[in-house]
């Protein structure tokens, strides 16, 4: 039986990097963000209830004009609600269909809205936190898109907050450091994982 840690953390807070860390020693990974770029990019099976739902500037050269959706559903939390009755659910379909197909002893589902979504835990055994300050999230998010401060906050204001993340995590890595410092610590959790579920 494969222990499911659920990987959870706010914008820019490292989740990738760690994941991609996790990976390295070997640890399988489902990327929640990755299924949801699947299911929009070219000809994905959420497009044609994306555009009913959103009109045809939704859907671009048969992918989803992500920019205007962005504006759409960061801006009216109803629209943001209708993405995600569209998305939520195959989304959920498909890591679970993912799950199916793994054994060992843990592996990783990367899942950023893991504290907001209660379906969504109800996939894990346990959560990881990927802890970060938020005005580092900020200057992290600023320096790697073409997004703006105030752009970045409007999305930071529709997620949960720190104090809620942290009340629901298991373990949890403070990103505050270079990217040496998060490897330690991802070594850390590895190897603790490993005592307590098994060796892969
Ligand atoms: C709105 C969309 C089109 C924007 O795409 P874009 O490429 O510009 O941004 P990206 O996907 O990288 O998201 C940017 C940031 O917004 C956050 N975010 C994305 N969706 C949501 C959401 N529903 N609620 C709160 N934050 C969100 C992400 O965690 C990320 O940190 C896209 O995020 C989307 O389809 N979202 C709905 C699906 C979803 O809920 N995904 C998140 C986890 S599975
Ligand atoms: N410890 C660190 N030191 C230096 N740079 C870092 C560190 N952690 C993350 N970064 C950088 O910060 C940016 C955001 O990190 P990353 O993409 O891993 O966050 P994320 O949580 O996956 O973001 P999102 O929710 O937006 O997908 C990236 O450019 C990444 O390389």
């Amino acid at each position: 039986m494969t222990v499911w840690v659920g990987l959870t953390g706010g914008i820019g807070s490292g989740k990738s990097a760690a994941t991609d860390l996790f990976m390295q020693q070997g640890v399988t990974v489902i990327d929640a963000d990755a299924i949801s770029r699947s299911l929009t990019s070219y000809q994905g099976s959420a497009l044609p209830a994306i555009q009913a739902a959103f009109g045809d500037e939704a859907v671009v050269d048969g992918r989803l004009n992500r920019d205007y959706v962005r504006e759409l559903v960061f801006k009216r939390p109803e629209a943001k609600a209708e993405l995600e009755a569209i998305l939520h659910p195959l989304i959920l379909q498909t890591i679970k269909q993912q799950q199916n197909t793994i054994s060992a002893p843990y592996a990783i589902v990367d899942i950023p809205l893991l504290t907001e979504l209660p379906q969504f835990r109800a996939l894990v055994d346990r959560v990881l936190l990927i802890d970060s300050p938020e005005a580092l999230q900020v200057e992290r998010v600023m320096a790697r898109s073409g997004l703006s401060r105030e752009q970045i906050a409007s999305i930071m204001a529709q997620q949960a907050t720190r104090a809620q993340r942290l009340a629901i995590a298991d373990e949890v890595i403070l990103n505050h450091g270079d990217m040496q410092q998060l490897q330690q610590q991802v070594l850390e959790c590895h190897k603790h994982y490993l005592q307590s579920f098994g060796t892969v």
